[in-house]
């Protein structure tokens, strides 16, 4: 992703991000008017100061009151603005959590599949952060602004041509920082994007680490080639963005002096009053504390925007969640009277760079239940693509999905989901134990259900339950997917779907699984879709679908001799 000023995008998201901000208004507008008040309470509290240096006598009665009234309003305006900043920021921090998690619940497979878990998992963990960090730091330079304005009101009541003189300098020192903030926020952005390719490379040695392990040249370009490359980038953009800010951090500072020695010098050529001149540099040099603070803040400031702007893209992408995919109600079991089916269906993916997409269909097909069907075919034929369209998972971009003969509206497709138990060949085991008869049964009836099926998968030696769960997971492959199989016979639904299943099985098992499970499953009446390579099993379907270039390529029946039999 370029930088959304490159793009044009930058103004869709900057109304994602006032969405995002938008239920916290009353509460900044809280954080805003106590700061205020603190600040002008501060700035009353220079004032009285600078009468009484200027005045004879000491600090009593009424003025002494006057001080602590404005102390109390000064700490107490702070405390409130702090608190409802850091309030808004955790909210905020908790809201976007909550609503990346459940847009990423509710986005369509594909759009998921497109944006690559490398590009999420920094947006959900470190942009997330940041934006925490960054309200702790907003607070504070929240109020030094109210503070600063305040100081520069006072000083402009005390006298006009000096305000004047300050402005000027005020204005120089702006708009340096406005450059330096600009050109650093551009830094902040190119880093982050190398932070995506840094969370790629790490993905790549975590999850590639036996292979390179075994490849001596590959590690050392993945180290030298890419992470050492990735990561000296990073630190060079970063330190950059930070010393543009150094600088203009140095520069304000140094300003001050000079400004005090301006009006100093100012004063020696014309008459000023002693309490307009000791006003001028006592507020100067108190206000340098919450200037430093605002040009602290900046940085963080600079990358919480940026942080902001990654959020928002995401957001936006998953912004078209699948119509009616519930989180909330866990819906009624469904059942299936007569089968499934497709009907002229067509998918074709986005085209790779410089290839050709791959394109499934048309797709007639009629599944029904109590049958035993193989999905064979070579390699990228596009078995998977016609399960994930069978499942609801990819939505046709023609045709339809047909459930007892009724087409699969997109309001009915969630609930025709619940018709399946999957085992894909790249499959996610879950520790807990999910059963659609959980409410009936409760939860203590369910892992009572899973003993005999542990022992009849041979992996009750390895896996026991506690609290509804599997007690561990650290499995072989094969017997992790005989623990996935596991909740496929609990769940009871009455469509299983297995790609691959018997893959990672040893003969005996796999034997087992041809010749005994799948004919149980199928006497129970479910209906098996079975993705499979094993060609020595394929007569002991019922139908053998062949598929070809993204079509059924042959749709073969067993022989009723053999069905007999
Ligand atoms: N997310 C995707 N984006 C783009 N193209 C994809 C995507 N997923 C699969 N494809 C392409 O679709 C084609 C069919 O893939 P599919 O996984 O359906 O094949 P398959 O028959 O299941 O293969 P295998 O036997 O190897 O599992 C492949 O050429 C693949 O490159």
């Amino acid at each position: 992703m370029t930088s959304p000023s490159a793009t044009g995008a930058g103004s869709g998201n900057r109304a994602e991000v006032a969405r995002l901000l938008k239920p916290f208004y009353p509460w900044i507008l809280l954080s805003v008017v106590t700061g205020v008040f603190a600040g002008v309470a501060t700035v009353a509290l220079l004032r009285t100061i600078n009468q009484v240096l200027n005045q004879q006598g000491s600090m009593a009665g009424g003025l002494l009151l006057t001080f602590i009234g404005l102390c109390l309003v000064a700490l107490f305006g702070r405390m409130a603005s702090d608190i409802s900043t850091n309030f808004v920021g955790q909210q905020l921090v908790a809201q976007v959590r909550k609503s990346l998690a459940q847009k990423i619940l509710s986005a369509p497979i594909d759009a998921l599949e497109r944006y690559r878990t490398h590009r999420l998992m920094p947006v959900l963990s470190q942009d997330v952060d940041m934006i925490s960090d960054a309200a702790f730091v907003l607070s504070t330079a929240l109020i030094a602004v109210a503070v600063a304005l305040g100081c520069l009101a006072y000083l402009a009541w005390l006298s006009l041509p000096l305000f004047c003189l300050l402005f000027v300098a005020l204005v120089l020192g702006a708009t340096f920082q406005t450059v330096a903030q600009t050109r650093a926020e551009v830094g902040f952005w190119k880093a982050r994007e190398h932070e995506d390719q840094l969370h790629k490379a790490y993905q790549a040695i975590s999850e590639g680490a036996k292979e390179l392990r075994m490849h001596r040249d590959r590690r050392t370009r993945m180290f030298g080639g890419q992470i050492e490359r990735i990561v000296d980038s990073i630190r060079s953009v970063n330190s950059r963005a930070i010393n543009i800010f150094v600088l203009a951090t140095s520069f304000g500072s140094a300003m001050f002096f000079l400004l005090i020695a301006l009006i100093l010098g100012w004063a020696a050529f014309r008459t000023t009053e002693p309490v307009v001149l000791s006003g001028f540099v006592l507020v100067l040099l108190f206000l340098k504390g919450p200037i430093d603070q605002i040009a602290r803040s900046l940085p963080n400031v600079g990358r919480a925007k940026i942080a902001f702007m990654r959020i928002a893209d995401l957001s936006a992408r998953f912004a078209s969640p699948e119509p009616h995919l519930h989180l909330e109600r866990a819906g009624a079991p469904q059942t299936l009277s007569e089968g499934i089916g497709m009907r002229g269906v067509h998918y074709a993916f986005d085209a790779p760079d410089g290839g050709e997409p791959f394109v499934l269909g048309p797709i007639d097909l009629q599944l029904r239940r109590g049958e035993m069907v193989f999905v064979v075919g070579d390699n990228g034929s596009g078995k998977t693509t016609l399960i994930k369209l069978l499942l609801g998972l990819y939505a046709p971009q023609q045709g339809e999905v047909l459930r007892d003969g009724a087409v699969v509206t997109p309001q009915a497709r969630d609930d025709y989901r619940q018709l399946f138990t999957t085992v894909f060949s790249d499959f996610y085991l879950f520790e807990d134990l999910a059963g659609d008869g959980k409410g009936e049964e409760g939860t203590h009836g369910l892992p009572q259900a899973a003993l005999p099926y542990l022992q009849r998968l041979e992996i009750a030696h390895k896996v026991s339950i506690k609290d509804g769960s599997f007690s561990t997971v650290d499995l072989s492959t094969g017997q992790r997917k005989r623990l996935a199989l596991v909740h496929a016979y609990l769940e009871g639904r009455p469509v299983l779907v297995f790609d691959e299943w018997a893959a990672d099985q040893d003969p005996t098992f796999r034997h087992l699984f041809y010749t005994e499970l799948l004919p149980e499953l199928r006497a129970k009446g479910h209906l098996l879709v079975v993705i499979s390579h094993d060609d020595r099993y394929f007569h002991l379907a019922d139908r053998v679908i062949t598929m070809k270039a993204g079509r059924i390529a042959e749709d073969r029946a067993r022989a009723p001799a053999s069905l007999a039999a």
